[in-house]
Parts: structure tokens; sequence; C-alpha cells
């Protein structure tokens, strides 16, 4: 196993790691809430409503399924972020723990990406733990030693969509209405470039110019052909699938895909590894501007201002009014003739 990976999952969040625990009774299921202190509590990890990630693992198989579970939209804010780091730690340090397929335990949506009022109207020392956080979890699922299987049953803008792209492989479910793709210049924001180096790595040069000019979502059917997923199956079929293709990838012993994920992955990975102190720095400059902060401001509004147009929004309707707002997109004959 290459180092590069090994150094990834050392030493991060080293007082935190450990301190899940199994379900007793129900063996191989972790569970977390969306409170850290709740961790350490006797029952952590039960059915409660308040469940952020759930980790179903396969002791047969050595697959993990984890499911994000924060609705209405599992957006990826501070608290969720640090839990999803602690499950990765465990996961990649159990050794019977060959393959993560990831996916959303909310109806229609995959993730809708880094929560805004996480990057609104906050201390830089909040954007400056946050962000961290981000590149926290960026940093361990593209430089996972598992085998990562992204099942993306629902819409994936944004910080979604890399969620998805740090996987090995991209199932999502054919239904018009999700869109997925890296949306931030629609919300006046920048991807980094680390967003843009895994988008890069998976599409090639063109596509991600001009996606990521035009702050793209796509149709599954659209992300398709682009090959920013590389799988559609019905909805109902989504988790055999994934299954699936995860015995394809476990088949190759698993020192040997490692050595061979570290080897296309390092460099991209060392990207931001060389320099994460000063991405924060960044960060932190850019979305504290004013300009920035209306920004985003107003784009919250705008998700707002959809729902109160329509009453009582329904949730089919509520679909399709993001769809149309932010999937058809002009720009895709453009990249289908490139
Ligand atoms: C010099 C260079 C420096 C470079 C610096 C780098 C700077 C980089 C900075 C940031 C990068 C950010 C990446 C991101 O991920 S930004 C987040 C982008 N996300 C989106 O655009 C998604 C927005 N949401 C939607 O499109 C829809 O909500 C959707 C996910 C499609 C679901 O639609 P629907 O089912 O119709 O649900 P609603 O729209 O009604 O939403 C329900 C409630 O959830 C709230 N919501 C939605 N998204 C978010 C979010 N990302 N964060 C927080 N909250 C969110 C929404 O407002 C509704 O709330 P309420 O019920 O109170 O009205």
């Amino acid at each position: 196993m290459a180092a590069v990976l090994r150094k990834l999952i050392q030493g991060r969040l080293p007082a935190l790691a450990g301190v899940l625990c199994r379900r007793s009774g129900n063996e191989g299921h972790l569970f977390l809430n969306s409170s850290g202190s709740t961790l350490m509590q006797p029952r952590c990890g039960y059915s409660s409503p308040t469940e952020s990630v759930i980790v179903e693992m396969d002791k047969a198989t050595g697959v993990a399924l984890l499911k994000l579970n924060i609705p209405p939209v599992n957006s990826l804010s501070l608290p969720l972020l640090t839990e999803l780091a602690i499950v990765l730690d465990k996961l990649e340090m159990d050794k019977h723990c060959r393959g993560l397929i990831l996916t959303s335990a909310v109806p229609n949506i995959f993730s809708a990406g880094l929560n805004l009022f996480d990057m609104m109207d906050k201390p830089n020392e909040h954007y400056s733990e946050f962000w961290r956080a981000v590149q926290e979890i960026w940093i361990k699922l593209y430089g996972s030693s598992l085998a990562n299987i992204a099942a993306i049953n629902g819409s994936s803008p944004a910080g979604g969509c890399l969620l998805a792209l740090c996987s090995d492989y991209r199932i999502m479910a054919n239904n018009p209405h999700f869109t997925i793709g890296l949306n931030e210049t629609r919300l006046g924001i920048v991807a980094p470039f680390w967003f843009k180096d895994t988008l890069l790595n998976t599409v090639g040069k063109r596509t991600t110019e001009i996606s990521l000019n035009l702050g793209a979502l796509y149709s599954p059917t659209e992300a398709l052909s682009l090959h920013l997923v590389d799988r559609l199956v019905p909805e109902t079929q989504l988790l055999s699938a994934a299954t699936e293709e995860m015995g394809r990838w476990l088949q190759v012993p698993d020192h040997a895909r490692q050595i061979t994920k570290s080897m296309i992955r390092k460099s991209t990975l060392e990207g931001l590894l060389n320099q994460r102190e000063a991405d924060i720095k960044n960060f932190v400059e850019f979305i504290s501007r004013d300009s920035i902060q209306k920004s985003l401001q107003f784009y919250a509004q705008s998700l707002q201002k959809q729902k109160q147009h329509i009453h009582p929004p329904s949730s089919s309707c509520r679909q399709q009014i993001s769809s149309v707002t932010f999937a058809r997109s002009p720009w895709y004959s453009l990249i289908q003739r490139s």
C-alpha cells in the first residue's frame, strides 16, 4: 500500500477515532448522532431520528453501506463532516472492511453539497474550521484504500457531486428529475482547485472547462454521456447494482488495487496536502468578502422563494422546480459537439 494512502489514514482525528460503537443485537451496524457528545453515551448509535450517518456492515463480504441521513437535503454541515470523518477513519482501520458503498437515506437527494449556512454570516474562525473539515473529507474519500462505489439515489449538486466523484465507480438512479454537477459559479462562488482536479481527472479537460465555467447541472443521461457517472439503473435496482459492481472490484487483490489507485490519485492528493493552510486562508479570504456573502444570501433566499411560489409545495412539485431551475442546460449541446 503506497505511503500516501496510509499517511492520509493515520493520525487524523485521533481523539475521536474509536468512539464509534457497534449496536448490540444488531451486529455490524454503526450509528452516529449529529451531536458529537452523544457519541460517548452508552446508547450511542441506536435508531434515533437524529442519526446522521448510518453504516451497515456486511461482515460476510467486508462491504460497508454508508447512508447520509440529514433531511431535508443532506447538506454537508460542520457536524456532519466531522462525523463522516470519524466513520471513514473507523472503516479504514477495520481490517475486515474492503469496500464502501456511499448513498443517501434521504429520498430524492444524494447530497445538496456544502451547507450554505456554514459559509454565511460566520466569524473567520468558523470558516476556517469548516473548510478544514471539507478538505479532510475529500482527502479521506479520494485517498481511501477501500474500493468505493457511489450509489447516487438523488440530486447531487456541488459538494454532493464532489463526494460522488471521490468514488472509484458511480452508479446513478435513472430519474430525469435528479441532477448532478459542480454548479458553484451559479452561486457566485468558485470551485476550489482540488474540486476542479477531481472533476478533471474524471471527465477530461474540455468537459471540465465547460461544466465548471457554466456551473452546469446534468440529468443522469447527460452525466452518463459525459462519464461523470459510469452507469444508470432504475432507482429500485440501485443498491443491488452497486453491490454487484462491488463484487467485481473485490475480485482484485486489495494491495494491487490500492497501489494502482494511489499511483493514479497521488499527485492530485498531494496538490492539496502540500498547501492545506494556504487553501484554508484563500477560502476564508474569499468567502468573507461582502460581495460573496451577498451572492450566497441571494442564492439561499432564492431556494426558499421557489417554495413560496407554490402552495402547498408537494415534493413532486419541488423536484420539478429544482430541475427546471438548474438542470436544462443549453450548453450541454456544446459539450456534445466537443
Ligand atoms: C480565489 C479563489 C478562491 C477559491 C475559494 C473556494 C471557495 C469555494 C466555496 C464554496 C464551495 C462550495 C461548494 C458547495 O457545495 S456550495 C452548495 C451548493 N449547493 C447547491 O447549490 C444546492 C442547493 N439546493 C438545491 O438545489 C435543492 O435544495 C435540491 C438539493 C435540488 C433539493 O431540492 P428540493 O427537494 O426541492 O428541496 P429545497 O430546495 O426545497 O430545500 C429544502 C431545504 O433545504 C435547504 N437547502 C437546500 N440546499 C441547501 C444547502 N446546500 N445548504 C443548506 N440548506 C440547503 C433549502 O433552503 C430548504 O430550506 P427550508 O426548508 O428552510 O426552506
